[in-house]
């Protein structure tokens, strides 16, 4: 379910909420990615940050999936790349995990409400994802070129919130690199910086993958769904269970 826990905002956070909205519609619907920097402020952001590294230390991060390094198949030493966890932000000593999460939220919310009569990018958006807490351990992990929904699975918009203070992209890496449909040879380019948030249409539109960190490099996730996509979604997902599970379709 998907519940903005809208709490009564003063005046300049509704305020802040409604700029948020705008930078993120306009970008959105012209490039089809946005980035909004200082998102939480930096009290809040090492807050959040706070919370993830005490998750980190207290070892609930799965460990990563196994990534052969690029040497090749000659040493077949794999490296660990990615470790995630799924929070949804009510856990204990998560309320500041849980504080982005309403923000986010509220700005998804808001934007969906406030663009052509409550569509953003022609999407009804009516729930999300738990959160992914994602850490990269420092040793050259990355991650593929990918799209997060290739397939009509309902999600329609990404949303990362970076949590890396005093990140040098030159020593440290990590870059995400964006590949965005019809930008001809363009990329986007995105620094992992702390207290930065960054929104991308979640389907084909987007491909891109994380360059080699070496350093620890921490990120949240919320992945937004389109209610009718989802449906469609859920209603196959259901059918194909059905069919499986008939005798002889084994
Ligand atoms: C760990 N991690 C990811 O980092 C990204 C991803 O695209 N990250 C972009 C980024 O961190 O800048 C993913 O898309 C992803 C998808 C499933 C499981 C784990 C995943
Ligand atoms: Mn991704």
């Amino acid at each position: 379910e998907f519940l903005p826990s809208f709490l009564p905002r003063s005046r300049n956070n509704l305020e802040e909420i409604d700029d948020i909205c705008r930078n993120v519609i306009r970008d959105m619907n012209l490039w089809g990615v946005c980035v909004v920097n200082n998102f939480l402020g930096t009290e809040k952001g090492l807050a959040v940050l706070d919370e993830v590294l005490s998750i980190h230390s207290a070892g609930l991060f799965r460990d990563g999936q196994l990534v052969s390094n690029k040497a090749g198949a000659s040493d077949l030493k794999t490296i660990r790349g990615d470790q995630i966890t799924w929070l949804d932000g009510k856990e204990k000593n998560c309320q500041n995990i849980g504080m982005l999460i309403s923000k986010v939220d509220a700005i998804i919310m808001r934007a969906n409400k406030m663009h052509n009569n409550g569509k953003l990018g022609d999407y009804t958006i009516n729930g999300r994802t738990k959160a992914m807490v994602a850490c990269y351990p420092g040793y050259g992990s990355h991650y593929v070129k990918h799209v997060d929904n290739p397939n009509r699975d309902g999600r329609c918009i990404t949303a990362i919130y970076y949590l890396n203070r005093d990140w040098d992209i030159t020593q440290n890496g990590g870059l995400l690199r964006i590949f965005p449909e019809g930008w001809q040879d363009q990329v986007a380019n995105i620094e992992p910086l702390f207290d930065r948030i960054l929104f991308f249409w979640s389907d084909r539109r987007n491909p891109h993958e994380v360059q080699p960190a070496y350093k620890t490099r921490y990120a949240i996730t919320l992945w937004y769904f389109d209610a009718e996509e989802r449906n469609e979604a859920c209603r196959r997902y259901q059918r194909d269970k059905e069919i499986n599970s008939k005798p002889g379709n084994s």
